[in-house]
């Protein structure tokens, strides 16, 4: 790239920290608001099986009694009730049948005069004159010569009836005139059965807003299209599509924005055409820097917030343009979704004439420390585990989903998030804290993992998934695992901790109360990319000689206390090969180093390897294994999952992934 191209890259990212003007999100969201026309965007009639996830756009009333007539809600017979005073098995009361048969859907003719009784199905009119029915169970026949206009045919009453006894009466669900359904509901199944039931075929539903997403940036690949390293799959435009259809209004896709002016201000223009724009990504730089450059162009008033001091969120941009909202989410997309959920969701809620969203939160304990950066008031996903017996805080333990703004996982593995105050740098571990929930019910688990997290340990859980078991496992690590484990939090910590003086795996790290339940071994080797003539067709140790003293043969290490870090620097034995002090956190990202070419070599276990086709030259096996605390040794989902561990099903699935029991 010539000088010039770099030198002119630079001043513009000085100048993106200029253009952004920092204020709080309270103050970013009144700017919004002020600007904007939150009201619902007109009315659509939709036949009733159209209606599904739509909003009701008027109270529904009902013009009928449901039921509409009083009804019999068993097979048996319609009788007064008086008739059946004192009746028993052994003291029946017998009753003339009447020359009628009340179906469902007959309009009885003939009235239940004093001493008689007319059959009746479930869901049969009752007839004038009774008041009660008597289930069939309870009743028996006998016949004798008929006189004119009778049937011959009595009933025989084995039990009185109370009055009222199995019968519904009319308008007992729905009364004539009730209000139903408000105005702003969200038509589900639910919802929609009532309407049925009160003969509405059709709805008056609030127009569904039309919400345009448009994602922008170089780096970005539609998925279903191949990719290269470099490049990301556009996940943001998947989950505002989704996140808005949820919001009830209707995604307008406008795809990813070439990096040319012509089509980015067509595609803006599409955008604008809709009741709101959305876009997300590139606040900053390449076709974002354009896309930036489009939305300051507009006006009526235009960008109202540019930068909020939240983390997640600080880039946010927020613009309105004729009173419909425009608004730049950050690229990443945990940003993406925390901006969507606390600035936008809830104007297309207004929008949309839904009511605005109840928020519930639950109090928890914070099990880690947690640190933070000053000035921006941090928001932070947590997982909630069940903590031991008899903990504070209703027992929860929010375990924080750290894995930074780019992350796509951590909102769909987070039950909620907790928020850090601006002006704190850290929150010790043991803090109470509140946790907004994201909505959904907190079911516990039937078996609470937390830990290392293994392809062959997610092959154990899939099977008792399968089995209608619920599980949650949380990846902390071994260390993580372990500390968990003793505080009572989880049912089983995987973990593969090697005792550096002693090479043995997991039992020096036992305390009381703590058990292990043997797991697996995984061969743990060294990588390299196949062909390379430093490690191919050698012995690790003749391998681990030669690439020593060469200074461009690259390492990536592991993070320092995993079990991998311990065995690679017993291997060196104090030799510091080029790359040592880059560290990977896991077996894939070393794996994934190697197979790019950033390092030459690491050590990482033998799936790891097959799964990015690397070569690889076995040291030694490590054991992974799960602690229990004894305590939980007898939860149901405890002994199914040993159970599992040792059948011979799983054993051989574990072998065929690499892994030796
Ligand atoms: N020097 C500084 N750098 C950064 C700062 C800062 O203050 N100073 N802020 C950081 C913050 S905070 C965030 S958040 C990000 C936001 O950056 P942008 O909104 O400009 O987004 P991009 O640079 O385009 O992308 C960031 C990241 O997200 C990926 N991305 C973008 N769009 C999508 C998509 N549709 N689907 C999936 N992933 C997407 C993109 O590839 C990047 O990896 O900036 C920090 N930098
Ligand atoms: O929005 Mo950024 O997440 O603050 O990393």
């Amino acid at each position: 790239m010539p000088t010039e191209d770099i030198r002119r890259f630079v001043a513009q990212a000085a100048r993106q920290e200029q253009f952004l003007d920092v204020i709080s999100g309270e103050e970013a969201r009144a700017r919004f608001h002020r600007h904007l026309d939150l009201t619902p965007r007109g009315r659509d009639v939709v036949p009733l099986a159209a209606a599904l996830g739509r909003v009701l756009a008027e109270d529904a009333t009902a013009g009928v009694d449901v039921p509409g007539f009083d009804r019999a809600v068993v097979d048996g017979f319609a009788v007064r009730a008086d008739d059946t005073a004192g009746a028993t098995e052994d003291t029946p009361v017998r009753l003339r049948l009447n020359a009628e048969v009340l179906a469902a859907g007959r309009t009885p003719t003939i009235p239940v005069a004093p001493g008689t009784a007319t059959v009746i199905a479930t869901g049969g009119m009752m007839p004038r004159g009774a008041d009660a029915v008597v289930m069939v169970e309870h009743t028996d026949t006998e016949e004798t010569g008929a006189a004119a206009g009778e049937t011959g045919l009595w009933l025989v009453v084995g039990k009185a009836a109370t009055p009222g006894a199995f019968v519904a009466a009319a308008g007992s669900d729905i009364g004539r005139g009730e209000v139903v359904l408000r105005r702003g509901q969200l038509l589900t199944s639910r919802e929609i059965g009532v309407l049925a039931a009160i003969g509405q075929a059709e709805v008056t539903v609030f127009r569904r807003p039309r919400v345009a997403i448009l994602s922008t940036g170089d780096e970005l690949v539609a998925p279903g299209q191949p990719i290269r390293p470099g490049l990301v799959y556009d996940s943001n435009a998947a989950i505002l599509a989704a996140a808005v259809t949820e919001l009830g209004c209707e995604p307008v896709a406008l795809g990813i924005a070439a990096d040319d002016d012509e089509s980015l201000d067509r595609l803006i223009a599409q955008g604008l055409a809709c009741d709101a724009l959305l876009l997300s990504g590139g606040t900053s730089k390449g076709a974002g820097d354009r896309s930036h450059a489009m939305i300051a162009r507009l006006t009526d008033p235009g960008i109202v917030a540019h930068g909020v001091a939240l983390k997640p969120g600080k880039p946010l941009c927020l613009a309105v343009t004729a009173g419909k909202p425009v608004v730049v989410l950050p690229g990443f997309p945990t940003s993406a979704m925390f901006t969507f959920h606390s600035f936008v969701a809830p104007v297309l809620r207004a929008l949309a004439g839904l009511p605005p969203a109840t928020t519930e939160a639950v109090a928890a304990t914070l099990p880690v420390r947690l640190g933070s950066e000053r000035g921006r008031t941090e928001y932070v996903m947590v997982s909630l585990v069940q903590g031991a017996d008899g903990a504070e805080a209703d027992g929860l333990a929010a375990y924080p989903l750290s894995k930074g703004s780019g992350a796509v996982t951590a909102f769909s593995h987070a039950d909620g998030f907790l928020a850090i105050d601006a002006q704190a740098e850290a929150v010790e571990a043991g803090t109470p804290v509140s946790v907004q929930l994201l909505g959904r019910s907190l079911a516990p688990a039937d078996l609470i993992v937390v830990g290392s997290q293994c392809l062959g340990l997610n092959a154990v859980l899939g099977r008792l998934i399968a089995d209608g078991m619920t599980v949650k496992a949380l990846n902390v690590g071994s260390s993580g695992g372990l500390a968990a484990a003793r505080r009572g939090e989880c049912d089983l910590a995987p973990i593969h901790l090697m005792d550096a003086a002693t090479g043995a795996y997991n039992t020096p790290f036992l305390s009381p109360g703590l058990e292990l339940v043997p797991g697996y071994r995984r061969m743990q080797g060294i990588l390299f990319r196949p062909g390379d003539g430093r490690f191919a067709g050698k012995t690790a140790e003749e391998a681990l000689a030669g690439v020593a003293g060469q200074a461009d043969c690259i390492l990536i290490n592991r993070n320092a206390g995993s079990g991998t870090r311990i065995l690679t620097d017993r291997l060196l034995g104090g030799v510091r090969p080029t790359g040592y002090w880059t560290q990977a956190k896991s077996h894939n990202a070393v794996a994934v180093a190697v197979a790019q070419g950033r390092a030459d070599w690491g050590v990482a276990i033998s799936s790891a390897a097959s799964l990015y086709g690397l070569g690889f030259l076995p040291l030694r096996e490590e054991h992974y294994d799960f602690v229990l605390p004894t305590s939980r040794r007898d939860r149901p989902a405890v002994r199914r999952f040993i159970a599992l561990l040792e059948s011979a099903e799983v054993v051989q699935a574990l072998r065929e992934m690499g892994f030796s029991r």
